[in-house]
């Protein structure tokens, strides 16, 4: 048997679902209120519009009034108001929008962009905060009748005459025991500001205005001051530091999007996966969760987006993820590069002083959003040991000689200064790289760029560093050279597992070793680090002594007379190698000033 029906809802459910699962937080009944409100006035201005209505623009507002004897909370506008009918119609009659309808009557672009409500429940978000909600209502249609609607939550209503003698609707909330915050005026005035800070219609609580601004979001940027931008940034983040420079969006087409977006100064630590970005819809204050509208690598942004077209869910608090939002986000990440390259290419020293605070966007962009990384990889740039700044072509271009596509840096600007002097002696440029995203970063460019390595001073002993014309070549009766010997030597006294050691002549003579730390081993090593992963890499090091250096020699002659203190001073220059290049555990620190001392002591016995 096939049949044919329509599905039922019973009322009587329908309002606890409301009340429960609908909105996230209680207080959205403020914002569902007061742009209903909203709305009523914008459809006063359309009939005006429309010649349907003679009324002066300064009469509209909305009037919150707070009784506490009474705990009562009251909307009142000045909107085109409701007849009995139509509050039958539009409020006994849940997820039927009167939004909708009147936008099909006087329908134009500019009108749709303007009304808030569309899914015909807000209303019912009182019931979250209300044992009991009434309506008194005036219709500006001429000889309308005032109506009084009133509902206690339960599926029947009461409808009569109403009291009301001016144009417009007073929704009144009688607010339920546990919702009594909801009567403090100091917290109905905060979520005031939060919500409805940027209204259009002047919004007064208990006969104060709350937001007289205009948001600047909504002035042409060539209008708009500095003062303006930073002063509005400080009424969005009263405590931040000013912003660095800012972007202000405004598009028509294919979607509707209006908004500022600043850099902020980046001052500690900062949290990527905290919402910093202020989402409105019409003006109405949405959400703080910008996901999905911005990529990741932009949510360290601060500032508004206006954007009637972000499609919300019914509570209005969280977005469906679909095309347009995925257009919005492509259109931001374009528009924030293309103010990055316009701040480089008009004024590279301003753009090097704001480094610090916008290197972490750029970075992660770069490793994120292939798009991103061909906007901006011209502007990747790197300070240099000697403090000027390069980009990596210019330093290959640069060093296409000496040391073709090999790229060199340091981590830290005070560690490897022991080895940093041996590229120094030979003139060789040497990049710092010192954010945690750094070893990604070079991963990534040597896998897009043709043949370029990165090479951390220490990651190998590259030839440039060696001082061939004083190598000790010649060979003993046992085919052995003297540099042989002195690995042997040092081998035996350190006796270290797994520890490759090498004699070589460095350039510089007074540096008397380094540890050689395999580049490739090193860098995952670290990131296993920073995504805190336990696993133990086995590390891959060699130790260096440098055969022109004074104290190497005299440990090796110390051998016959002194070999207990020759086998000392080897570990001390180990372990001082090690501690220079940061790589010294904690716990070899206590043996290391032990020996430290006796060292001293042995050489101050050699004092007269
Ligand atoms: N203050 C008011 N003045 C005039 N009409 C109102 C007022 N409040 C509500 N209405 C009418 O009742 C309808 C239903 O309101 P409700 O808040 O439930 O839904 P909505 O605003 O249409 O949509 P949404 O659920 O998206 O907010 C509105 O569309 C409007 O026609």
């Amino acid at each position: 048997m096939k049949k044919c029906g329509n599905l039922k809802i019973d009322t009587e459910n329908i309002l606890p679902i409301i009340k429960q699962w609908l909105y996230s937080d209680k207080e959205i009944f403020l914002r569902e209120l007061i742009s209903n409100g909203c709305d009523a006035i914008h459809k006063c201005k359309v009939l005006k519009d429309h010649e349907k209505l003679s009324i002066e623009n300064s009469s509209f507002r909305i009037d919150l009034t707070i009784d506490k004897e009474k705990k009562t909370l009251t909307f009142s506008d000045t909107g085109l108001g409701m007849s009995a009918e139509e509050i039958e119609k539009y409020i006994a009659q849940l997820a039927f929008s009167g939004a909708k309808e009147f936008l099909s009557k006087y329908k134009t672009e500019k009108e749709q962009d303007q009304i808030i409500g569309h899914f015909g429940l807000g209303f019912y978000s009182a019931y979250m905060v209300a044992d009991k909600v009434s309506i008194d209502s005036l219709s500006y249609v001429p000889e309308a009748e005032p109506a009084l609607w009133s509902c206690d939550g339960s599926s029947s209503y009461e409808l009569e005459k109403g009291t009301r003698t001016s144009r417009g609707t007073a929704i009144t909330l009688h607010i339920s025991s546990e919702a009594e915050e909801f009567l403090e005026e100091t917290r109905i005035n905060t979520l005031l500001q939060k919500y409805c800070g940027f209204l259009p219609v002047p919004i007064y609580l208990n006969g104060k205005q709350i937001n007289a601004k205009e948001p600047l979001w909504l002035k042409n940027s060539a209008d708009c001051t500095d003062k303006e931008y930073i002063d509005f940034y400080h009424q969005l983040y009263p405590l931040e530091p000013d912003p660095i420079f800012w972007i202000h969006l405004n598009v028509d087409y294919p979607f509707n999007l209006k908004g500022i977006l600043y850099f902020p100064k980046i001052t500690g630590r900062f949290d990527w996966n905290q919402n910093t970005i202020k989402l409105f819809c019409n003006r109405v204050y949405v959400s703080d969760n910008c996901k999905d509208v911005l990529p990741d690598y932009l949510m360290i942004l601060r500032g508004a987006i206006d954007s009637p077209d972000i499609p919300l869910n019914v509570s209005r608090s969280t977005l469906q993820v679909d095309r347009t939002v995925r257009q919005l986000s492509q259109h931001i990440s374009k528009k924030v590069s293309d103010r990055l390259l316009s701040l480089y290419t008009t004024n590279r020293e301003r753009f090097i002083q704001t480094w610090p605070d916008i290197e972490w966007i750029i970075k992660l962009g770069i490793l994120q959003d292939d798009k991103w990384y061909e906007r901006l990889k011209s502007l990747l740039i790197w300070q240099q040991t000697n403090k000027d700044w390069t980009t990596v072509e210019e330093y290959i271009e640069r060093n296409r000689l000496s040391h073709e596509n090999k790229i060199f840096y340091v981590s830290q600007e005070h560690s490897h200064s022991h080895i940093l002097d041996l590229y120094q002696a030979k003139g060789m440029e040497v990049l710092y790289a010192p954010s945690p995203i750094d070893n990604h970063l070079m991963s990534f460019l040597e896998s897009k760029l043709d043949k370029i390595s990165f090479q951390r001073i220490d990651g190998a002993l590259d030839e440039t560093i060696l001082d061939k014309t004083r190598e000790h070549t010649l060979l003993d009766t046992e085919g052995r050279t003297e540099a042989a010997k002195i690995a042997d030597f040092i081998r035996s006294k350190l006796q270290i597992e797994h520890l490759e050691v090498e004699a070589k002549s460095l350039v510089n003579d007074t540096v008397p070793a380094l540890l050689v730390i395999d580049e490739h081993m090193r860098r995952m090593r670290e990131t296993m680090a920073l995504t805190k992963q336990s696993f133990n890499l086995p590390s891959k090091n060699t130790f260096v002594v440098n055969t022109n250096n004074k104290l190497v020699q005299k440990a090796y002659q110390l051998e016959t007379k002194e070999p207990e203190l020759a086998k000392e001073l080897i570990h001390h220059i180990y372990e001082l190698s090690l501690l220079s290049q940061k790589e010294l555990a904690p716990e070899a620190l206590s043996s290391f000033i032990l020996r430290s001392n006796r060292v001293l002591e042995k050489m101050a016995d050699f004092c007269p």
